[in-house]
């Protein structure tokens, strides 16, 4: 089962997670789209991954502003399962022309 991260990796990995930082227990990163039915489409593809990963992101979606917040709720912190779900989404927001 994964474990909370130390502060001080957490820190380490977030040097490499373009536009991510930390925010309380938990990272997060704040993508604009071009459209509010592109940040739903964008949405609904994090959504796949996640589902893949069985690891799921708080999401909050305002017109074109997607909020990503990554913690593992079960460990009540930031866990690896974290940085590895901020990379993929950092993969499919590359993707968006
Ligand atoms: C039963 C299921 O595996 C668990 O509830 C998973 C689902 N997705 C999850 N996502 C996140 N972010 N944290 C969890 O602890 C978690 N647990």
């Amino acid at each position: 089962m994964a474990h909370v991260l130390e502060d001080k990796d957490v820190d380490t990995a977030l040097e490499a997670l373009d536009g991510w930082s930390r925010s309380g227990t938990a990272i997060s990163r704040t993508i604009t789209l071009p459209s509010f039915p592109r940040a739903i489409a964008f949405v609904s593809a994090v959504a796949e991954v996640a589902e893949d990963k069985n690891h799921h992101p708080d999401i909050d979606i305002r017109w074109r502003k997607v909020t990503f917040t990554c913690s593992t709720h079960s460990e009540g912190g930031i866990t690896q399962l974290d940085l590895d779900l901020a990379r993929t989404i950092n993969d499919l927001a590359a993707e968006q022309d």
